[in-house]
Protein backbone atom coordinates (compact mmCIF):
# COMPACT_ATOMS: atom_id res chain seq x y z
CA UNK A 1 0.00 0.00 0.00
CA UNK A 2 1.29 3.70 -0.78
CA UNK A 3 0.76 6.05 1.53
CA UNK A 4 0.19 9.70 0.70
CA UNK A 5 -0.05 13.09 2.31
CA UNK A 6 -2.23 15.05 0.14
CA UNK A 7 -0.70 18.70 0.01
CA UNK A 8 -4.26 20.86 -0.71
CA UNK A 9 -6.28 18.31 -0.12
CA UNK A 10 -9.63 20.55 0.87
CA UNK A 11 -9.36 22.45 -2.60
CA UNK A 12 -10.57 21.40 -6.21
CA UNK A 13 -7.77 19.15 -7.36
CA UNK A 14 -7.26 17.36 -3.70
CA UNK A 15 -10.61 16.46 -3.23
CA UNK A 16 -10.69 15.05 -6.86
CA UNK A 17 -7.88 12.87 -5.71
CA UNK A 18 -9.47 12.17 -2.40
CA UNK A 19 -12.11 10.18 -4.45
CA UNK A 20 -10.36 8.57 -6.85
CA UNK A 21 -7.76 7.15 -3.97
CA UNK A 22 -11.49 6.04 -1.90
CA UNK A 23 -11.45 3.27 -4.63
CA UNK A 24 -7.83 2.30 -5.29
CA UNK A 25 -6.94 -0.01 -3.18
CA UNK A 26 -3.05 0.19 -3.94
CA UNK A 27 -3.03 3.79 -2.38
CA UNK A 28 -4.09 5.11 0.59
CA UNK A 29 -4.40 8.85 1.92
CA UNK A 30 -2.64 8.62 5.56
CA UNK A 31 -2.95 12.51 6.17
CA UNK A 32 -3.83 15.75 4.03
CA UNK A 33 -2.53 19.52 4.50
CA UNK A 34 -4.68 22.00 3.48
CA UNK A 35 -4.76 26.05 4.78
CA UNK A 36 -8.41 26.18 4.34
CA UNK A 37 -10.26 23.49 7.15
CA UNK A 38 -13.99 23.72 6.40
CA UNK A 39 -14.18 20.04 4.90
CA UNK A 40 -14.26 16.60 6.46
CA UNK A 41 -12.28 14.20 5.16
CA UNK A 42 -11.63 10.42 6.31
CA UNK A 43 -7.90 11.20 7.16
CA UNK A 44 -6.16 13.40 9.38
CA UNK A 45 -5.98 17.46 8.09
CA UNK A 46 -3.35 19.69 9.23
CA UNK A 47 -3.23 23.29 8.46
CA UNK A 48 0.75 23.45 7.40
CA UNK A 49 3.03 20.97 6.32
CA UNK A 50 5.22 21.62 8.78
CA UNK A 51 3.05 20.09 11.38
CA UNK A 52 2.42 16.83 9.32
CA UNK A 53 4.48 13.83 11.74
CA UNK A 54 2.62 11.09 9.99
CA UNK A 55 5.01 8.63 8.42
CA UNK A 56 4.29 8.54 4.17
CA UNK A 57 5.83 6.86 1.30
CA UNK A 58 4.71 9.79 -1.45
CA UNK A 59 3.67 13.61 -1.34
CA UNK A 60 1.04 14.88 -3.36
CA UNK A 61 0.87 18.79 -4.36
CA UNK A 62 -1.72 20.51 -6.24
CA UNK A 63 -2.37 23.61 -3.44
CA UNK A 64 -0.54 27.48 -4.43
CA UNK A 65 2.77 28.94 -5.41
CA UNK A 66 3.40 30.26 -2.11
CA UNK A 67 3.16 26.71 -0.59
CA UNK A 68 5.47 24.92 -2.21
CA UNK A 69 8.80 26.05 -0.87
CA UNK A 70 7.66 24.41 2.19
CA UNK A 71 6.30 21.67 0.63
CA UNK A 72 10.23 20.93 -0.80
CA UNK A 73 11.92 21.82 2.24
CA UNK A 74 9.19 19.05 4.24
CA UNK A 75 10.05 16.44 1.42
CA UNK A 76 14.12 16.89 1.05
CA UNK A 77 14.54 16.60 4.82
CA UNK A 78 12.50 13.60 5.51
CA UNK A 79 13.52 12.15 1.85
CA UNK A 80 9.85 11.35 0.84
CA UNK A 81 9.19 11.60 -2.96
CA UNK A 82 7.15 14.29 -4.34
CA UNK A 83 4.42 14.62 -7.22
CA UNK A 84 4.85 18.44 -7.76
CA UNK A 85 1.40 19.55 -9.43
CA UNK A 86 0.97 23.11 -8.42
CA UNK A 87 1.76 26.08 -11.38
CA UNK A 88 2.88 29.56 -11.68
CA UNK A 89 6.29 28.52 -9.45
CA UNK A 90 8.93 31.26 -9.97
CA UNK A 91 12.51 30.69 -11.09
CA UNK A 92 14.26 31.02 -7.55
CA UNK A 93 11.42 27.99 -6.75
CA UNK A 94 12.56 25.96 -9.92
CA UNK A 95 15.96 26.54 -8.60
CA UNK A 96 15.15 25.56 -5.14
CA UNK A 97 13.00 22.01 -6.76
CA UNK A 98 16.25 21.38 -8.35
CA UNK A 99 18.40 21.69 -4.67
CA UNK A 100 15.57 19.30 -3.61
CA UNK A 101 15.95 16.82 -6.50
CA UNK A 102 19.75 16.22 -5.11
CA UNK A 103 17.96 14.95 -1.61
CA UNK A 104 14.54 13.26 -3.11
CA UNK A 105 12.52 12.20 -5.73
CA UNK A 106 10.82 14.78 -7.67
CA UNK A 107 8.02 14.89 -9.71
CA UNK A 108 7.11 17.92 -11.53
CA UNK A 109 4.62 18.33 -14.08
CA UNK A 110 2.22 21.20 -15.49
CA UNK A 111 -0.39 18.73 -17.04
CA UNK A 112 -1.05 14.78 -15.68
CA UNK A 113 -3.46 14.12 -18.10
CA UNK A 114 -2.22 11.75 -21.18
CA UNK A 115 -3.40 13.64 -23.91
CA UNK A 116 -1.47 16.88 -22.98
CA UNK A 117 1.77 14.52 -22.51
CA UNK A 118 1.41 13.03 -25.92
CA UNK A 119 0.97 16.29 -27.17
CA UNK A 120 4.43 17.82 -26.37
CA UNK A 121 5.66 15.00 -28.01
CA UNK A 122 3.64 15.37 -31.20
CA UNK A 123 4.75 19.45 -31.00
CA UNK A 124 8.34 18.46 -31.15
CA UNK A 125 7.72 16.54 -33.91
CA UNK A 126 5.89 19.46 -35.85
CA UNK A 127 7.97 22.31 -34.97
CA UNK A 128 11.32 20.56 -36.62
CA UNK A 129 9.34 20.81 -39.96
CA UNK A 130 7.09 23.66 -39.49
CA UNK A 131 8.89 26.40 -37.18
CA UNK A 132 12.15 25.40 -39.52
CA UNK A 133 9.62 26.02 -42.65
CA UNK A 134 9.08 29.72 -40.99
CA UNK A 135 5.09 29.05 -39.41
CA UNK A 136 4.48 30.97 -36.85
CA UNK A 137 3.99 29.50 -33.33
CA UNK A 138 0.75 30.63 -31.22
CA UNK A 139 -0.55 29.73 -28.01
CA UNK A 140 -4.12 29.55 -26.52
CA UNK A 141 -5.28 28.58 -23.25
CA UNK A 142 -8.73 28.88 -21.63
CA UNK A 143 -9.38 27.78 -17.81
CA UNK A 144 -12.28 28.70 -15.45
CA UNK A 145 -12.52 32.13 -13.38
CA UNK A 146 -10.85 30.58 -10.08
CA UNK A 147 -7.07 30.15 -11.42
CA UNK A 148 -4.95 32.74 -10.31
CA UNK A 149 -1.60 31.94 -12.33
CA UNK A 150 -1.38 33.13 -15.93
CA UNK A 151 -0.69 31.81 -18.78
CA UNK A 152 -1.05 28.27 -17.33
CA UNK A 153 1.67 25.86 -16.56
CA UNK A 154 0.85 23.66 -19.18
CA UNK A 155 0.68 26.55 -21.92
CA UNK A 156 4.54 27.24 -20.50
CA UNK A 157 5.22 23.85 -21.27
CA UNK A 158 4.34 23.14 -24.52
CA UNK A 159 5.91 26.18 -25.51
CA UNK A 160 8.77 24.87 -23.63
CA UNK A 161 8.60 21.75 -25.92
CA UNK A 162 8.21 24.10 -29.38
CA UNK A 163 11.48 26.03 -28.14
CA UNK A 164 13.34 22.90 -27.34
CA UNK A 165 13.06 21.41 -30.84
CA UNK A 166 13.86 24.96 -32.43
CA UNK A 167 17.00 24.62 -29.96
CA UNK A 168 15.49 27.38 -27.61
CA UNK A 169 15.18 29.75 -30.37
CA UNK A 170 12.43 31.48 -29.70
CA UNK A 171 11.24 34.28 -26.77
CA UNK A 172 7.78 34.22 -25.65
CA UNK A 173 5.48 37.03 -26.25
CA UNK A 174 2.88 37.07 -23.37
CA UNK A 175 1.70 40.92 -24.22
CA UNK A 176 1.48 42.20 -27.78
CA UNK A 177 -0.57 45.61 -26.11
CA UNK A 178 2.44 46.65 -24.77
CA UNK A 179 4.35 47.14 -28.14
CA UNK A 180 3.37 48.97 -31.49
CA UNK A 181 5.44 46.47 -33.69
CA UNK A 182 5.13 43.49 -36.31
CA UNK A 183 5.19 40.00 -35.12
CA UNK A 184 8.90 38.70 -34.65
CA UNK A 185 9.97 35.50 -36.54
CA UNK A 186 11.27 33.92 -33.71
CA UNK A 187 8.49 34.70 -31.03
CA UNK A 188 5.79 32.01 -29.65
CA UNK A 189 2.84 33.88 -28.67
CA UNK A 190 0.79 33.13 -25.08
CA UNK A 191 -2.36 34.43 -24.58
CA UNK A 192 -4.54 33.32 -21.48
CA UNK A 193 -8.66 33.35 -21.22
CA UNK A 194 -10.39 32.67 -17.62
CA UNK A 195 -13.99 32.13 -17.56
CA UNK A 196 -17.28 30.39 -15.84
CA UNK A 197 -16.29 26.34 -15.37
CA UNK A 198 -14.13 25.96 -18.13
CA UNK A 199 -11.71 22.65 -16.84
CA UNK A 200 -8.54 23.60 -19.57
CA UNK A 201 -8.28 24.15 -23.16
CA UNK A 202 -4.79 25.01 -25.07
CA UNK A 203 -4.59 24.98 -29.04
CA UNK A 204 -1.31 25.58 -30.04
CA UNK A 205 -1.71 26.91 -33.92
CA UNK A 206 1.23 26.85 -36.57
CA UNK A 207 0.19 29.68 -39.15
CA UNK A 208 2.23 29.45 -42.39
CA UNK A 209 1.88 31.30 -45.76
CA UNK A 210 -1.65 30.11 -47.00
CA UNK A 211 -2.33 27.46 -44.22
CA UNK A 212 -2.60 26.74 -40.95
CA UNK A 213 -2.57 23.64 -38.99
CA UNK A 214 -3.81 23.75 -35.25
CA UNK A 215 -3.21 21.01 -32.19
CA UNK A 216 -5.79 21.17 -29.70
CA UNK A 217 -6.04 19.60 -26.20
CA UNK A 218 -9.68 20.07 -24.20
CA UNK A 219 -9.49 18.49 -20.48
CA UNK A 220 -13.24 17.80 -19.78
CA UNK A 221 -13.05 16.80 -15.85
CA UNK A 222 -10.58 17.23 -13.87
CA UNK A 223 -10.24 13.66 -13.51
CA UNK A 224 -7.95 12.83 -16.22
CA UNK A 225 -5.68 15.22 -13.83
CA UNK A 226 -6.10 12.98 -10.57
CA UNK A 227 -5.71 9.82 -12.11
CA UNK A 228 -2.24 10.74 -13.79
CA UNK A 229 -1.15 12.06 -10.34
CA UNK A 230 -2.37 8.78 -8.35
CA UNK A 231 -0.29 7.22 -11.13
CA UNK A 232 2.71 9.27 -10.52
CA UNK A 233 2.42 8.89 -6.39
CA UNK A 234 2.17 5.12 -7.04
CA UNK A 235 5.49 5.43 -9.85
CA UNK A 236 7.67 7.82 -7.68
CA UNK A 237 7.24 6.04 -4.09
CA UNK A 238 10.52 4.15 -3.35
CA UNK A 239 12.01 5.58 -6.15
CA UNK A 240 15.94 7.58 -5.88
CA UNK A 241 16.55 10.93 -5.56
CA UNK A 242 16.05 13.05 -8.70
CA UNK A 243 13.82 14.88 -11.40
CA UNK A 244 11.21 12.99 -12.84
CA UNK A 245 8.41 14.18 -14.98
CA UNK A 246 5.13 12.16 -16.81
CA UNK A 247 6.99 11.05 -19.46
CA UNK A 248 8.79 8.27 -17.15
CA UNK A 249 5.20 7.20 -15.78
CA UNK A 250 3.34 6.49 -19.05
CA UNK A 251 4.24 5.34 -21.88
CA UNK A 252 4.39 7.52 -24.92
N1 LIG B 1 -0.45 19.54 -12.93
C1 LIG B 1 -1.76 19.42 -13.22
O1 LIG B 1 -2.18 18.50 -13.98
C2 LIG B 1 -2.73 20.37 -12.64
C3 LIG B 1 -2.28 21.40 -11.86
N2 LIG B 1 -3.18 22.23 -11.23
C4 LIG B 1 -2.61 23.23 -10.38
O2 LIG B 1 -2.78 22.78 -9.03
C5 LIG B 1 -2.93 23.92 -8.17
C6 LIG B 1 -4.19 23.74 -7.33
O3 LIG B 1 -5.32 23.73 -8.18
P1 LIG B 1 -6.82 23.65 -7.57
O4 LIG B 1 -6.97 22.41 -6.76
O5 LIG B 1 -7.71 23.90 -8.70
O6 LIG B 1 -6.79 24.94 -6.61
P2 LIG B 1 -7.64 25.23 -5.30
O7 LIG B 1 -7.44 26.68 -4.98
O8 LIG B 1 -9.03 24.72 -5.46
O9 LIG B 1 -6.93 24.35 -4.17
C7 LIG B 1 -5.72 24.66 -3.55
C8 LIG B 1 -5.85 24.38 -2.08
O10 LIG B 1 -4.58 24.59 -1.46
C9 LIG B 1 -4.80 25.37 -0.29
N3 LIG B 1 -3.60 26.09 0.13
C10 LIG B 1 -3.21 27.35 -0.18
N4 LIG B 1 -2.07 27.66 0.46
C11 LIG B 1 -1.74 26.57 1.21
C12 LIG B 1 -0.68 26.29 2.10
N5 LIG B 1 0.28 27.19 2.36
N6 LIG B 1 -0.64 25.07 2.69
C13 LIG B 1 -1.62 24.17 2.44
N7 LIG B 1 -2.65 24.39 1.62
C14 LIG B 1 -2.71 25.57 0.99
C15 LIG B 1 -5.93 26.28 -0.66
O11 LIG B 1 -6.52 26.85 0.49
P3 LIG B 1 -7.18 28.34 0.37
O12 LIG B 1 -8.35 28.18 -0.55
O13 LIG B 1 -7.55 28.66 1.78
O14 LIG B 1 -6.11 29.22 -0.21
C16 LIG B 1 -6.86 25.32 -1.39
O15 LIG B 1 -7.70 24.61 -0.52
C17 LIG B 1 -2.90 25.13 -9.08
O16 LIG B 1 -1.60 25.66 -9.12
C18 LIG B 1 -3.28 24.57 -10.45
O17 LIG B 1 -2.79 25.34 -11.52
C19 LIG B 1 -4.51 22.04 -11.34
C20 LIG B 1 -5.02 21.05 -12.12
C21 LIG B 1 -4.17 20.14 -12.86
O1 LIG C 1 -5.62 25.49 -12.60
C1 LIG C 1 -6.10 24.57 -13.30
O2 LIG C 1 -7.29 24.25 -13.25
C2 LIG C 1 -5.19 23.85 -14.20
N1 LIG C 1 -3.91 24.12 -14.12
C3 LIG C 1 -2.86 23.49 -14.84
C4 LIG C 1 -2.06 24.51 -15.63
O3 LIG C 1 -1.83 25.63 -15.15
O4 LIG C 1 -1.62 24.19 -16.74
C5 LIG C 1 -3.31 22.29 -15.62
C6 LIG C 1 -4.71 22.27 -16.10
O5 LIG C 1 -4.81 22.92 -17.33
C7 LIG C 1 -5.72 22.80 -15.10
Amino acid sequence: MVRVIMHGCNGKMGQVITRIIEEDPEVEIVAGVDAYMGITNTYPVVESIEKCDIPADVVIDFSNAAAVDGVLDYCAERRIPVVLCTTGLSETQLQHMEEAAKETAVLKSANMSLGINLLMKLLKDAAKVLGTAGFDVEIVEKHHNQKVDAPSGTALALADSVNEALEEACTYNFDRSKDRKKREKNEIGIAAVRGGTIVGEHEVIFAGTDEVIEFKHTAYSKAIFGKGAVEAAKFLAGKPAGRYDMSDVIQL
